[in-house]
């Protein structure tokens, strides 16, 4: 039998697009982070982003958006940012009733996108 993805674990499509709004919800109403987004086209990163993270817990699609260290150059996103943008994804993964193990795991398969993300001094 071939193993569960935490993606189909989650409840799937309609799952990760929750998440991800409630993500974005989170991540706009933090002081420390909006200004980033100020610019952004919300609703074309946000599909980027459902592609992103279901691929990353194993949807099997393919995210065709930009590679993350092209997606952020430029930004000047700071290491506290890049962590505070990780505890606002695991609150809208808790809130979706996300067990603290996989929510865990997802955090930890991340991480390694940390100096692709943060501006280098
Ligand atoms: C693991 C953490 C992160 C992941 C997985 C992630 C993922 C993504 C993805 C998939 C995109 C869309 C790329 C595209 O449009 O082709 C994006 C864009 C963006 N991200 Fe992140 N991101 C992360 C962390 C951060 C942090 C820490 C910040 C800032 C505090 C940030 C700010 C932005 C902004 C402003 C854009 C839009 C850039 C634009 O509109 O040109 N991201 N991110």
């Amino acid at each position: 039998m071939e193993s569960v993805t935490i993606y189909q674990r989650i409840g799937g499509e309609a799952a990760v697009a929750g998440v991800v709004d409630q993500f974005y919800e989170r991540v706009l109403a933090d002081p420390q982070l909006a200004g980033y987004f100020a610019d952004s086209d919300l609703a074309g990163l946000k599909r980027h982003q459902r592609a992103f993270v279901g691929q990353a817990l194993g949807s099997g699609k393919p995210y065709s958006g930009r590679a993350m260290r092209q997606a952020h150059s430029g930004l000047g996103v700071r290491s506290e940012d890049f962590d505070r943008v990780i505890g606002h994804l695991a609150g809208a993964l808790e809130q979706a009733g996300v067990d603290g193990a996989t929510v865990a795991s997802i955090a930890e398969a991340l991480a390694p996108l940390k100096p692709d993300i943060v501006a280098q001094p």
